[in-house]
């Protein structure tokens, strides 16, 4: 995860709060297999509403792409999200006892409603590289907090499962493709992308706080 570039410089910029998120107790917790069904629950819960308008974002990435070879590569990842992914969330609503109300229309958090409200921002951008500046963020944070584990995977799916969705080889590679692309196109819109990816990385680090408020 070191190195030059553009997606590197803009990770340093907010080290402290990249750092707090990717080594936050509820990530100790998770990789431990120890985080409370109630915990991954509540989280899990309002993740799902994240994910909603993480689609639209990766929709509007592939919309303003500049090339059909990124749009690809892009929908790609897309389709992993609302195949594995999704029914990952359902299968863990089912074993957490999520009712189909809370599936699909819950109670915000505030820090779920301002991290939409970001991703929608930035896909009303019109924008490939400010799209990115988000998109980096959620991955390139998840890879870096699911790839922290040295013990075995936790016993129950909820945890395994969620950890080995962003640790694996087809993941990682898109990771480092999506920074790839910000390092190649951020630098002309340096300003707005340092501000969202700024933005994106507190929101991190509060959807974690948010779970022992
Ligand atoms: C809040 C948040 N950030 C990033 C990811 C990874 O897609 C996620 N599932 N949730």
């Amino acid at each position: 995860m070191t190195g030059t570039g553009f997606s590197e410089a803009l990770r340093r910029a907010c080290a402290e709060d990249w750092n707090a998120a990717i080594r936050h107790r509820f990530v100790d917790a998770m990789l431990a297999g120890t985080a409370e069904p109630a915990r991954m629950r509540a989280y899990l819960v309002q993740d799902y509403q994240f994910i909603d308008r993480f689609v639209a974002l990766l929709g509007a990435a592939i919309a303003s792409a500049d090339s059909y070879a990124s749009r690809l590569r892009l929908s790609g990842f897309l389709a992993m999200i609302v195949s594995d992914e999704n029914t990952y969330f359902q299968r863990a609503f089912d074993a957490l006892g999520v009712p189909e109300a809370e599936r699909a229309a819950p109670a915000l958090s505030e820090t779920t409603r301002a991290f939409q409200a970001l991703m929608r921002e930035a896909a009303e951008s019109r924008s490939y590289a400010q799209a990115l500046s988000v998109l980096v963020v959620a991955e390139w944070l998840y890879l870096s907090w699911a790839t922290r584990r040295s013990g075995p995977l936790p016993p129950d799916f909820v945890h395994a499962e969620w950890i080995t969705l962003h640790d694996n080889d087809f993941f990682r590679g898109f990771v480092g493709w999506l920074r790839a692309e910000l390092d190649r196109v951020g630098p002309a819109e340096e300003a707005a992308c340092a501000a969202l990816f700024r933005r994106a990385v507190r929101l991190e680090r509060r959807f974690f706080d948010d779970l022992y408020a």
